[in-house]
Parts: C-alpha cells; structure tokens; sequence
C-alpha cells in the first residue's frame, strides 16, 4: 500500500513547521541538513526533504516520498537528500520512529571533533537529559560519535552499528547530528535537548579554563 495523498501533505506541513523553526535557529547553514517524517512502515514510507535546496525558504518543490532504498515512490524530478539513507536506517532499526531530523552547528561539530577519540559524548547531571525521555536522578548518557564517511552506504552502515534504543541521536564527526523520536514532536525535543547539552559542555568547557586561567596567573 502506497501513502495516501492526505498522509503526504500532512507530513509535508509538519515537515514546514520543524523546517522553519529550525531556519530561525540558523541551523541550516549553507543547505546542510536534512528532515524526514515517517508516513507508513509496512513496506516503508517516508516524507525527506529534496536535495540541495536552501531550506530557510518554503517552495512547493521541498519534499518527496521515498521508499526503504531511497527510492522516489511516485515520478518527480526532485531529488531525495543525499543523506536519505541515514533516514532509513534509522527507521528501519526502529520501527517505532516516526522522525528524524539532520542539523549541523558549530556546537555539535566542536562536540564531534573533541570527543571523537572516545567515539563518544558523555555528560551527567542536566535536566535537559529528561528532554530524551531520561527520568532517572542524575543521569548519564553516551552519545555515539562516528567517522565523516564521503560514502553514504558506509556512513549509514557505521551509524546502523552505533545506535541504540536508549539514546534517540548520533553524532557524525564535524559533520552534524540526527536525533529521532516517535513523532515530530518528539524528535525536535529531542535535537533541542541535545544541541542545548552539547553548548553548555562546550562553553562550560571554555569558561572553567578561563577561570583556570585568571586564578593561575
Ligand atoms: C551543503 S553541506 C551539507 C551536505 O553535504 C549534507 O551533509 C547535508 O546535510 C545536506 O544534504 P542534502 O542532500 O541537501 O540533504
Ligand atoms: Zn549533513
């Protein structure tokens, strides 16, 4: 069964409304970024966003239907994002995703670079871990870091191997993130909860040794 024209537009305007609250971040700088809203699992279907387009600006050209491979369900000369099959690992690992949502920052790069030789980034103690759906009292979580791969089949296979249920993201070294959730809803939750983490460790970072430094001299 195909997607019905209503399920598509529907994930068309969600898709318009996580795309310009993200623009009005700036967290689409230079065309980067991709956006996906699960329509159907059985066989699967999600709305992605076109390739290369300038994704501060709505046009009726900004999304298409794509299939398990990647692959355009309906004719169009649109072409899916070039990331589009990190979409369909996610969804395909987890059935219960219904979004999934690509940004690069400059604080998710530094995070990335900096944390690269542990292949992972760890932090405790913030609230905002409960924007994850993490409850429990001073929790810890691990996000995993992968190598920038140029060839997408590889990028995707290393992120199939990294993710887990737990931890709805992934970093790609000085590339970006993809965080995911059940709903749009949630996996903008989730994007915001990490992005507000990764800038707070950051400058967290720059302020300690800035006072490190004042003390010391
Ligand atoms: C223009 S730099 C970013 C791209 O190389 C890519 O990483 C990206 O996020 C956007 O690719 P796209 O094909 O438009 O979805
Ligand atoms: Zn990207």
């Amino acid at each position: 069964m195909t997607a019905t024209l209503e399920q598509r537009l529907d994930a068309f305007r969600r898709l318009d409304d996580a795309k310009l609250t993200f623009a009005r971040r700036d967290w689409f700088p230079g065309t980067s970024g991709n956006l996906s809203i699960k329509i159907q699992n059985e066989p699967l279907q999600f709305a992605v966003t076109a390739s290369g387009k300038d994704k501060t600006k709505l046009s009726p050209e900004d999304y298409l239907v794509v299939d398990r491979d990647s692959r355009p369900v309906d004719a169009t000369s649109l072409k899916p994002s070039a990331e589009t099959l990190i979409h369909a690992v996610v969804y395909q690992k987890f059935p219960q995703a219904g979004a999934c949502f690509h940004v690069h920052t400059v604080w998710n790069n530094l995070i990335s670079e900096l944390y690269f030789g542990q292949r992972a980034f760890s932090i405790q103690g913030q609230e905002l871990i409960k924007g994850l759906g993490i409850w429990e009292e001073n929790a810890r979580i691990t996000v995993p870091i992968v190598e920038n791969f140029a060839d997408i089949p590889t990028l995707a296979a290393a992120i199939e191997k990294v993710i887990t249920p737990e931890i709805p993201g992934v970093l790609i070294r000085n590339h970006g993130i993809y965080a995911w959730g059940g709903n749009d809803f949630e996996a903008k939750r989730h994007l915001e909860a990490f992005e507000f983490l990764f800038e707070y460790h950051a400058r967290w970072l720059q302020l300690r040794q800035a006072v490190v430094s004042t003390t010391t001299n």
